[in-house]
């Protein structure tokens, strides 16, 4: 059976844009908990979004450095599939929702994925997403794909500057499980271009061809 990479578009804030990604096929959909971001979204909006998901869809919630009473409220209304940590959070908190978790890596020549893998062995995979120092994720920005090891000890969803015209090559150009989107299939902070969903899901779909 070929492979076949994964996708996750993230920053879902209107029920016609989840619908877009899963009728192009994507597998999970983000949602920003986070209210520094132009896509963070409010529990009750999303209660009705995720009430509205198809089965087999992940859901996908994404925190930057948040109280351990904030994770946990949301978790009490919202039946999450994956943790998305994108700030500074060590493992032991990471590790202690009783959830599955992503764990962002902003991409630095100095990283060891192997050894960032050791510390965050809880984890189910690690995002890697380009570096910013006055952002911490959603920038548009890539980072430099030949720092990704063609093996880690986690799956690696590829993230950062991700869009249409750039997507097949970066899987073409690494190893990665899955992709991750937020800004390359916008038309503005938050609203998503279901013309760019297409091209994109097309796109991935012809680097696995
Ligand atoms: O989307 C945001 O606003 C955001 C804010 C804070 C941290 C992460 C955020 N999004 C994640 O950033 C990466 C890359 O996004 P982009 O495709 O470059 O716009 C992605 O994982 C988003 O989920």
């Amino acid at each position: 059976m070929p492979f076949r990479t994964r996708v996750k578009i993230c920053g879902i804030t209107r029920p016609d844009d989840a619908y877009a990604a899963i009728e192009n096929g994507a597998d999970a959909l983000g949602f920003v908990f986070y209210d520094k971001s132009p896509r963070s979204i409010e529990i009750q909006k999303a209660e009705i979004l995720f009430s509205n998901i198809s089965p087999f869809i992940n859901k996908v919630v994404l925190f930057v450095n948040p109280d351990y009473d904030y994770v946990n409220h949301v978790l009490s209304k919202l039946p999450v599939d994956l943790l998305q940590f994108h700030g500074d959070e060590d493992e032991v908190f990471c590790s202690s929702f009783n959830k599955p978790y992503l764990k962002a890596i902003r991409m630095r020549n100095s990283i060891n994925l192997d050894e960032v893998a050791d510390t965050y062995h809880s984890a189910s995979g690690l995002l890697l997403d380009a570096f910013d120092s006055s952002q911490y994720g959603g920038t548009g920005q890539t980072f430099d794909w030949d720092l990704i090891p063609k093996k880690c000890k986690l799956p690696i969803v590829l993230a950062g500057g991700l869009n249409p015209s750039n997507v097949s090559k970066a899987i073409q150009n690494t190893n990665v499980f899955a992709v991750d989107v937020s800004s390359g299939v916008e038309k503005s902070k938050g609203v998503k271009d279901h013309q760019l969903i297409k091209q994109f899901m097309q796109e991935v779909k012809r680097a696995n061809e």
